[in-house]
């Protein structure tokens, strides 16, 4: 058997450039922001989500996260302004999360780990399809968004009671009529740079947009994510925890921030 990437000791994320040598270019996501540094861009305008609960299709345990995904032969969930130009199309989101609530998020604010992180993935219309735009440089825009301790999280609860369903690896159950945009934080301000899918393929085509506010999770919703496996039905069962890639080197590239 290949040596699958994942998150293990023996195919971690200090193993992927082995396989995947760009997972030491340029443009390598995530990174470590740091707010005192982020230069704020006037011309950047404010984040336009248009999301439609009618394209939602299923929710998937792909055995490195769980993943909700859309149909998205129509732009009927969008991404537009903010940082990108034209229109790029909702795909999947999906979620990093740790084995205690001290880390798990793949992006870190002055060093600050959170519990988890949303990933809310969207490829430019210019291009076909997602495949084709996950080759080029401006292809995918990706909205970050970490959760932090606090009270329960009502939309987010629709995604977890939907866990019991897909608990091993290469499961699946349909997901019809969420609203992402429920997922959100109150107001969309964010940090944006240029940089690269966090898992293999690694490829450096994303546009990252970090959003400055975090949503909330509970202690027990975090543990709803914990009860997930890596493993499949037929292997011995391994929790699905610290699914995240660490920071890494910024080298020749700015954040932006959209406010003062
Ligand atoms: C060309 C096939 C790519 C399949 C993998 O797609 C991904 C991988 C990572 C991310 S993430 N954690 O950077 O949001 C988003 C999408
Ligand atoms: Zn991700």
């Amino acid at each position: 058997m290949p040596n699958e990437w994942g998150y293990g000791a023996n195919n971690g994320p200090d193993t992927w450039h082995e396989k995947f040598p760009i997972a030491n270019g340029p443009r390598q996501s995530p990174i470590d922001i740091v707010p005192s540094e982020a230069q704020y861009d006037p011309e950047l305008r404010p984040l336009t989500l248009r999301y439609d609960p009618s394209v939602s299709l299923d929710i998937i345990n792909n055995g490195h996260s769980v993943q909700v995904t859309f149909a998205d032969d129509e732009d009927k969930s969008t991404l537009t302004r903010g940082p990108v130009t034209g229109t790029y199309r909702l795909k999947q989101f999906h979620f990093h999360w740790g084995s205690s609530d001290d880390k798990g998020s793949e992006h870190t604010v002055d060093g600050k780990l959170y519990p988890a992180e949303l990933h809310l993935v969207h490829w430019n219309t210019t291009y076909p399809n997602f495949g084709e735009a996950a080759s080029k440089s401006d292809g995918l825009a990706v909205v970050g968004v970490f959760l932090e301790i606090g009270n329960e999280n009502p939309q987010l609860q629709k995604v977890l009671d939907a866990l019991e369903a897909i608990k091993a690896k290469a499961t699946q159950t349909t997901f019809a009529n969420f609203d992402p945009t429920l997922l959100l934080p109150s107001t969309l301000d964010y940090w944006t740079y240029d940089g690269s899918l966090t898992t293999p393929p690694l490829l450096e085509s994303v546009t990252w947009i970090v959003c400055k506010k975090s949503i909330s999770v509970s202690p027990a919703q975090m543990e709803k994510f914990r009860g997930l496996l890596f493993s499949t039905e037929e292997e011995p069962e391994c929790n699905m925890v610290d699914n995240y890639r660490p920071p890494q080197p910024l080298k020749d590239r700015k954040v932006r921030t959209s406010s003062a």
